[in-house]
């Protein structure tokens, strides 16, 4: 559907057990939009990003992601919301006990693919869209933070997602990689028009990439002034 946002929060509630962390959230991003999301450390970053991949109930408000409403979410709706959307963490999260081609293919499994040769094509693919076409048959631990991370981001790609959530994917990365990452995933997501809401404290990036910027803050979430943004830095 022309002009639907890709997520859109109206009056959202974002709650920790009983915690109040966020209120009255009206957020909303268009398809194909990058963002950053911004804010002190136990601000509401993750809280947010999970309330958006039905990691988190929201229990009071409307929304939804990529077409699917977050209000009553039931357990067996959330595989559909996951597959349509790429999640990159900072600590990568890939299974430590198997290849890479074994992680990748783990995930395709779980999101209901069934046909071996359509399993290696789309592993094939996605390797050669984050450049580790050669690191299919290698374990996590024989690859670099950063080739970590760009096999995280291919698993992320793995159905084509409309929509990839970051939670500081560049934060346990030096500053070096970190802009590889920030490369792979700003051209991933201007090639494939896919929308990016990435978590960040690193505003090294921000200001190296600039892009609308949402900032978490005293229970709200705001768009940050680009012009305060670097204030204080
Ligand atoms: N599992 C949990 N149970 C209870 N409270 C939690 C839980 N996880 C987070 N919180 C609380 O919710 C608030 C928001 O946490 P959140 O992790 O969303 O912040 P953040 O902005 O992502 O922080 P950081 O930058 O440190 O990752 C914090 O006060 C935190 O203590």
């Amino acid at each position: 559907m022309p002009n639907t946002p890709i997520i859109s929060l109206r009056d959202a509630d974002v709650y920790q057990r009983n915690f109040l962390v966020l209120n009255n959230v009206d957020f909303e991003m268009q398809a194909g939009e990058f963002a950053y999301l911004i804010g002190k450390t136990g601000s509401g970053k993750s809280s947010l990003l999970k309330i958006l991949y039905g990691d988190l109930p929201l229990q009071n408000g409307a929304g939804q992601v990529a077409g699917i409403d977050l209000e009553n979410l039931s357990t067996s709706k959330i595989p559909h919301l996951r597959r349509k959307l790429g999640i990159v963490f900072q600590d990568f999260q890939l299974l430590t006990d198997r290849t890479i081609e074994k992680n990748l293919e783990f995930v395709l499994r779980a999101t209901g693919w069934k046909n071996k040769s359509e399993i290696t094509h789309r592993i094939d693919q996605v390797l050669e869209d984050v450049n580790m076409a050669t690191k299919k048959h290698k374990m996590p631990h024989q690859l670099s933070g950063g080739e970590q991370q760009r096999i995280a981001v291919a698993r992320a790609l793995l159905n084509q997602p409309q929509l990839i959530l970051a939670d500081e994917p560049t934060g346990n990365l030096d500053p070096e990689t970190s802009i590889e990452i920030m490369n792979l995933i700003k051209r991933l997501s201007e090639e494939n028009n896919m929308a990016v809401l990435m978590a960040t404290h690193d505003y090294s990036m921000i200001r190296r990439f600039p892009a609308k910027t949402f900032r978490c803050e005293n229970g709200k979430v705001l768009v940050a002034e680009s012009q305060s943004l670097f204030a204080n830095i």
